[in-house]
């Protein structure tokens, strides 16, 4: 008997290192440090929000910045704030995402580009039904035919860069891209888009020594969200509180240190982790630490998932039974 409990605890304590040993052998790509200092970093959607925290840290921490957006009065206001607060002169490019030309055209005189992050992004929440087909070709068009954009006009040079140093291309994507969300039908499949494009992709692009890297943020308090506010239908509301809610320079914080440490997968807060190993699915994953997690929870994280869809239909059920009354 003794034998037996012996020999049941070492299996129990040797499993999970066969495990762990298992996959720290066979996680691909490799992990890979991406460095900031004196390194171009290309912005997107850099003068509000998110994307201008994210240009503030990045000049802090010593990269050469560039952002672009439509509005050029925006940019130059972010323009001078940065130069106020870090030294560092951004370079601003006004030009819209959707017009292929414009984005070549910025991107060359900007020079090759070490680390591109497409942050630009709309977001008008509505039931399908209700709105008009502009505003979810609008989405589609600006979040991501415009990363589509922005990353093909980058890469031709980002591929032939001299310093062969690992190159990094971020796309902020949403908890709404991990899961579908009542009132972003439109919202929700460009960003759900954007991970196809980012799965692929690096596939194409790790000979190059370019690490893709997918940003999933929950609600962030932005200029952007204070305009969603005022017309995002109550069901989003409740739903899109269960992810939390963030200031845009710890979102910006979470996505540099994600970025630079090559993670494909950047969840940014605990909410956005648990919703990352739900949806794990077939997504590289460089860490061994996190294969493990996603492996010895799946079946329990699918339980959790399934009590938030067990939540959230019934707040659909008793939203629709409380508008009967009305
Ligand atoms: N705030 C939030 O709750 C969350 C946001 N996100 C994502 O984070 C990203 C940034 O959001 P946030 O900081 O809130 O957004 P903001 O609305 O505050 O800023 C959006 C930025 O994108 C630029 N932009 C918008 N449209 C275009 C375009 N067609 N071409 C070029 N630039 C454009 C804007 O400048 P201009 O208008 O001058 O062009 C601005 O610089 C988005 O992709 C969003 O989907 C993800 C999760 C949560
Ligand atoms: C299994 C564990 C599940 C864990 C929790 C799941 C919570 C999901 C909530 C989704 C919230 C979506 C917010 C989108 C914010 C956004 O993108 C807009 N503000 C537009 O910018």
């Amino acid at each position: 008997m003794a034998d037996f409990n012996y020999a049941f605890i070492s299996l129990v304590l040797l499993l999970p290192l066969a495990l762990l040993i298992f996959l720290y052998l066979i996680v691909r790509p490799r992990s890979v440090k991406i460095p900031l200092k004196n390194r171009h970093v290309f912005i997107t959607g850099g003068s509000s929000g998110i994307g201008l925290a994210l240009a503030h840290q990045a000049a802090s921490e010593g990269a050469r910045v560039s952002i672009l957006a439509r509005s050029l009065k925006k940019l130059e206001e972010a323009k001078d704030a940065i130069g106020l607060s870090t030294g560092i002169d951004v370079a601003v490019f006004a030009a819209d995402v959707r017009d292929y030309d414009a984005i070549s055209k910025a991107v060359d005189e900007a020079g090759p580009i070490d680390v591109l992050v497409v942050n630009q992004g709309v977001f008008v929440p509505q039931e399908l039904a209700e709105q008009d087909m502009d505003e979810v070709k609008f989405m589609l068009d600006v979040n991501l035919l415009g990363a589509f954009h922005m990353i093909k006009a980058a890469l031709p040079t980002m591929k032939t860069r001299v310093d062969r140093r690992p190159a990094s291309i971020a796309l902020m994507s949403s908890q709404a891209g991990q899961v579908g969300v009542y009132g972003y039908t439109a919202y929700s499949a460009s960003k759900f888009g954007l991970r196809g494009l980012a799965e692929a992709l690096q596939q194409e692009v790790i000979g190059d020594n370019i690490h893709i890297s997918l940003i999933f943020p929950p609600d962030t308090d932005t200029p952007g969200l204070v305009e969603e506010e005022k017309r995002r239908p109550e069901l989003t509301n409740i739903i899109a509180a269960g992810g939390g809610r963030m200031k845009a320079e710890l979102v910006a914080k979470k996505a540099l240190n994600g970025i630079k440490s090559g993670s494909f997968i950047i969840p940014c807060n605990f909410e956005g982790a648990l919703l990352s190993v739900a949806t794990a699915g077939l997504s590289p994953q460089r860490s061994c630490l996190m294969a493990f997690l996603e492996v010895v929870t799946a079946g329990i994280i699918r339980i959790v998932g399934l009590c938030f869809q067990w939540v959230w239909y019934d707040s659909i059920q008793k939203w629709h039974a409380q508008k009967k009354r009305i």
